[in-house]
């Protein structure tokens, strides 16, 4: 089942075009990569995808819904997590996820809190504040707030960026076992090639505001002439390649 459509989204920021239509297709349980050099228009991307931006043109469409005429009932399915999200700081990590899970409107709320602490291994921050967390525990406590309303669809840029190897690599193994055993679908952007070729079953490349390829990391790699997903993304970034 197609979780997410988009259809040639486009847009322009002044000069800039942004985006110059993008389309992607992303099934129920599928991780998607949407990889690409700084500026490539990943970010813009996906903030079309989120309602956060109106694309000039293009439609969006997200289980069999067009996101412009059911925002809300979409988005209520949907969730999202970035490194540059700020989440309130006076407030304690549980006080944080209990409001977000009222916001969802969820049916038991202080159940599913507990159930994505445990899951996020986050107890014994639950009664920090989050002004006081480190960047990789702020990171922990946005995939659970990401996480609470058990998302049909999850967007995540860059999600492990700020997480040490260790920390980085459970969330790698948590997020794959979130898609494969709920059928939450995933589409992440990462400049960390390995990460992506462990998790993404397609690769969206961008540059350039266009996807100029998609495919499994093998693929792209065959697609290039080259041996995996980081001589591609060098390629693309240092001399404008596109497959052969
Ligand atoms: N609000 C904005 N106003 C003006 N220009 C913008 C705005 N947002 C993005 N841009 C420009 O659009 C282009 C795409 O930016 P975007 O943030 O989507 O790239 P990205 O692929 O996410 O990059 P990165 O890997 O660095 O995060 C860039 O040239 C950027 O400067």
């Amino acid at each position: 089942m197609l979780i997410l459509e988009a259809e040639d989204l486009a847009k322009r920021f002044g000069n800039v075009q942004a985006v110059d239509g993008i389309s992607l297709r992303v099934g129920q349980g599928e991780i998607a990569g949407l990889l690409g050099p700084n500026g490539a228009g990943k970010s813009t991307t996906l903030h079309m995808l989120l309602g956060l931006i109106t694309p000039d043109s293009g439609t969006v469409r997200m289980f069999g819904l067009d996101l412009a005429r059911h925002r809300t009932e979409v988005l209520s399915q949907v969730n999202f997590s970035a490194s540059y999200l700020g989440l309130p700081g006076v407030l304690h990590v549980r006080e944080v996820l209990d409001a977000f899970a009222r916001l969802y409107g969820l049916r038991r709320p202080r159940e599913r809190v507990g159930e994505i602490i445990d899951l996020l291994e986050i107890g014994p921050l639950a009664r920090r504040k989050v002004i006081e967390l480190s960047s990789g525990q702020h990171t922990r406590v946005q995939l659970a707030k990401a996480l609470i309303n058990e998302p049909r669809l999850l967007i995540l840029d860059e999600p492990t960026a700020a997480l040490d190897p260790d920390a980085g690599d459970r969330i790698r193994g948590l997020l794959v076992r979130v898609a494969r055993e709920t059928g939450t679908a995933l589409l992440i952007t990462s400049h960390n090639m390995r990460e992506v070729e462990r998790m993404c079953d397609r690769i969206h490349f961008v540059s350039a505001g266009r996807i100029i390829a998609q495919g499994t990391a093998t693929e792209l790699a065959d697609d290039f002439g080259v041996d995996d997903l980081e001589e591609v993304f060098l390629k693309v970034a240092r001399e404008g390649a596109v497959p052969a």
